[in-house]
């Protein structure tokens, strides 16, 4: 592997043209699912795909890693590394420990690259936490704990939460060896010394990009990072996005980084196909979105509204028209969101109508539908549209390649479906699709049938 001027290493290759899975596992009625059978078939095609992101010319055995993380591995069922957990993890656990910038692109593994880092570093003898990892919401969290104790499995590894309601103020110092959690509440653990920071030498950031980003997450992390030691502190940093105006931020967080970076060209996963639909005013967006309730339950789908009043608003209302829908997002108490998307992850909920809150990094490989019934904005300033020197205008690329990457995980299809109802909405598409360089293709709206073909045709 050799690095290009800019010091990032040779650019991961995109899985176009590589002959992907259907749609993923439940609904045994549908004739939209195809067999496990088939997609373990069709992703071992892929993996031995050079230009897949999933391929790798190397074994888990490799690339270093201990025994006990090795059974977790294959317990889990992975059989062969893709190519970021080819790549990076090699350089992640050599000796002295290195940073790392590593971005691949959604659904192709970045989690177990870091978690395997963060498991082979801890001394499981020393009760005391050891490695932290930070995401922008409590459901990713909740999500990368799964994988910390999955892979962990037959590893001692103690773990805790740093999320909101779950340590209570009076709890005596952690002794977890990994703690996961969001900024906020891991920085106030810290000061508190609830958590005691003195012996961390892994810190992840996952969705670096967002978590740096200083219209994000930015200063919380930096007040955590802050309170760790300096020396002898692995730092890494993962996305599938790390747009420009925080790339260099990124290289001056994590000093003398290894890096690994995509193509602009690459940074979609061709495994998704993607459609808009013309809707003919913004109240007209609720009739279509009714209208394709049968085909958003195949398998599981995910609805991306700009508010949570439009998420909850439509939720309400159908559900009052009797379709079955669940709407997630920030303003809901701690619980009950851990309810909701827990019932989404089983499938007891097939349709979750939610806000950008999860827009970053769950991982279910059930959902084959990705709604933007409200595209992604940023604020740009002085846009000329509103509010004082400026306004909700220009589309966001990144937070549409996440959105869409919740769907079309690790080699399967998916599809996602853009709303758009005026002059301004088909412009901000317009910009999405030269931005990705990838065509978004139209669906006649009023006709159910031809939706459901083109749908059918696009997850075969
Ligand atoms: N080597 C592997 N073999 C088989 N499945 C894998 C492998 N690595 C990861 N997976 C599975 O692929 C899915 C996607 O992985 P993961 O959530 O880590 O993606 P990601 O790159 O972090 O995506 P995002 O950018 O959306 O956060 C998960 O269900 C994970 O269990």
């Amino acid at each position: 592997m050799e690095k290009d001027a800019d010091g990032f290493y040779t650019p991961i290759a995109d899985g176009a043209g590589a002959s992907a899975a259907a749609a993923s596992q439940p609904g045994p009625n549908s004739d939209l699912i195809k067999s496990t059978f088939e997609v373990d078939v069709t992703l071992a095609d892929q993996q031995g795909d050079p230009n897949s992101p999933l391929f790798s010319a190397k074994t888990f055995e490799e690339l270093g890693l201990h025994n006990d993380l090795l059974k977790g591995i294959y317990d889990m069922g992975f059989t062969k590394p893709s190519k970021i957990q080819e790549r990076a993890l090699p350089l992640m656990l050599s000796n002295p420990p290195t940073n790392m910038i590593g971005q691949s692109q959604s659904g192709t593994g970045k989690t177990a690259a870091f978690v395997l880092t963060m498991l082979s570093r801890v001394d499981f003898s020393k009760p005391q936490p050891q490695a932290i990892c930070l995401a922008p919401s409590r459901e990713l969290a909740r999500q990368i704990m799964t994988v910390v104790n999955s892979m962990g499995k037959f590893t001692p590894v103690q773990t805790e939460y740093a999320i909101k309601d779950n340590l209570a103020r009076d709890s005596g110092p952690v002794k977890a060896h990994i703690v996961v959690g969001t900024p906020g509440t891991m920085s106030d653990l810290i000061r508190k010394r609830i958590i005691d920071p003195s012996g961390i030498k892994v810190f992840v950031l996952d969705e670096a990009d967002n978590m740096l980003d200083q219209d994000g997450l930015g200063d919380q992390t930096l007040r955590v990072k802050n309170q760790l030691p300096r020396d002898g502190l692995q730092i890494l940093l993962f996305s599938a996005t790390f747009p420009d105006h925080v790339r260099n931020f990124a290289s001056k967080f994590a000093p003398n980084a290894n890096k690994i970076e995509l193509k602009k060209e690459e940074l979609s996963i061709s495994g998704i196909r993607q459609f808009y639909m013309d809707c003919k005013n913004e109240e007209d967006k609720y009739d279509v979105l009714v209208h394709l309730y049968a085909l958003l339950t195949i398998g599981q789908s995910i609805i991306f509204c700009q508010h949570k009043h439009t998420a909850d608003r439509i939720a309400a209302r159908m559900t009052a028209e009797g379709h079955k829908v669940a709407s997630l997002h920030g303003a809901k108490d701690p619980a009950e969101r851990d309810s909701i998307i827990d019932n989404f992850r089983d499938g007891r909920e097939k349709v979750l109508i939610t806000t950008n809150v999860i827009a970053r990094g769950i991982d279910i490989l059930q959902v084959n539908m990705v709604v933007n019934y409200d595209l992604p904005l940023m604020y740009e300033r002085n846009s000329g549209g509103g509010g004082p020197g400026g306004a909700f205008d220009k589309p966001d690329i990144e937070t549409y390649i996440h959105r869409i990457g919740r769907t079309g995980r690790f080699g399967r299809r998916g599809i996602s479906i853009n709303f758009v109802h005026d002059k301004k909405t088909w412009q901000q598409m317009d910009q999405i699709e030269k931005a990705t360089g990838k065509q978004i293709t139209r669906i006649e709206t009023g006709d159910v049938d031809e939706m459901e073909r083109k749908m059918k045709e696009a997850l075969k």
